[in-house]
């Protein structure tokens, strides 16, 4: 058995890293981490896990944490860099659901999350965590820095379109909307009811930190520099992404096929029959990214629509996906669940 341990296991992704590795067949939950909650039985604050998880959130301390195989942090920004240093010393493996390692580029991370990073050397040695695109060297990989929700979205759709050199690279048209627990669980003026039910916006149009994260993957799908615009927004509803993607065809081709066949042996992209409209009620919890591509009136504007839970494929199923492979199990081992709907 695998012995976990979760940072941050009151969190929104926290709560759904139990969910799903509280019935995972190789996993002993060992340790789940809250500040606030120090004490409490897990399944006082989420009754769902009553009578699968018995443990009690304490206090995060590495000493402790440095017993499991590998540790989860479902944490804020800058938490998971105070840690991994010593857990990475110590031989654990290491999953990170933050954006502390996802950029190569220091100095940009540095800009666009403003702060010190305290441990550039890590980043470089951290893995992606995007089963697509880096499946090999996520294997051997100790350090994984799980993909955003909105990249996991955008990068997928537009996986093919680039890896095809079929687009205009340089004006790559991301709008995205996203449920309201994207935000996490912290108390907000902008996740209250009565501010975001009955109401849609955009945020972040001049510039959102996830932009430099998506634009390094699709960059690397390319093989040079891409030019993005990415504009968030904020939906009345819990769980879910919708990202409406837009780029110029160079050439004709069959898309459909393209994004059949890029995507065929892959367990957790599911291509929806041409003139398809995904629902983001098709993804929820379960972890999956559900596309599809269509051409309006056979001009030269491609339309890819791309939709995750962005819990599940966008955080936790994600962070289980790069688990398995980490340790060599069946990929969709504890995270091959249909979707609930309605
Ligand atoms: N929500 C989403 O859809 C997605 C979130 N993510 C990322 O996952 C991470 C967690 O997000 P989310 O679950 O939404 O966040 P939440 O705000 O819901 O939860 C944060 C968790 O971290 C713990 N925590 C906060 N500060 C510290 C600290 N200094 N040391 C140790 N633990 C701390 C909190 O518990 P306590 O304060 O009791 O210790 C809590 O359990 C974030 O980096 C987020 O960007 C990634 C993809 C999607
Ligand atoms: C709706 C909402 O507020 N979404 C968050 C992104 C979700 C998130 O936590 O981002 P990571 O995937 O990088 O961890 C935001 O825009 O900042």
């Amino acid at each position: 058995m695998i012995k976990v341990g979760i940072v941050g296991g009151t969190g929104y992704t926290g709560v759904e890293l139990l969910r799903l590795l509280a019935i995972h067949p190789q996993v002993s939950l060992e340790i789940i981490t809250s500040r606030s909650e120090a004490g409490m039985p897990v399944s006082d604050l989420y009754p769902n896990l009553r009578g699968h998880v018995d443990l009690c959130f304490t206090v995060p301390d590495d000493a402790a944490l440095s017993t499991c195989d590998v540790v989860f942090f479902a944490t804020p920004h800058t938490v998971a860099m105070a840690s991994v240093p010593s857990l990475i010393d110590r031989g654990v493996r290491v999953i990170d659901l933050s954006a502390d390692f996802r950029l190569k580029n220091i100095p940009l991370w540095e800009k666009w999350y403003n702060t010190p990073h305290t441990c550039p050397h890590l980043a470089e040695l951290a893995v992606y965590g995007l089963p697509e695109l880096n499946r090999e060297a996520i294997r051997e990989a100790q350090l994984v820095a799980v993909a955003g929700c909105y990249p996991t979205a955008v990068q997928l759709g537009y996986m093919p379109l680039l890896e095809a050199g079929l687009i205009d690279p340089q004006h790559l048209i991301a709008d995205a909307k996203s449920g309201v627990s994207g935000a996490g669980r912290k108390a907000s003026f902008g996740t209250m009811l009565t501010e975001a039910s009955e109401n849609m916006k955009a945020y972040a149009v001049a510039g959102h930190r996830h932009l430099p994260e998506i634009r390094q993957g699709l960059n690397q799908m390319h093989g040079k520099e891409v030019g993005l615009t990415f504009v968030p927004h904020l939906t009345p509803m819990i769980r879910g992404i919708h990202a409406t993607l837009y780029s110029q065809l160079l050439k004709s081709a069959d898309l459909q096929s393209l994004f059949e066949q890029r995507f065929a042996d892959e367990p957790f992209v599911d291509v929806m029959p041409a003139g398809s409209h995904p629902e983001t009620r098709s993804v929820r919890g379960a972890n999956v990214c559900r596309i599809a591509v269509h051409q309006p009136e056979n001009a030269d504007t491609v339309v890819v629509l791309s939709v995750i839970d962005n819990l599940v494929k966008g955080a936790s199923g994600q962070a289980i996906q790069n688990m398995n492979i980490m340790f060599g199990l069946d990929e969709r081992l504890g995270i091959n669940h249909i979707a609930t709907l309605p």
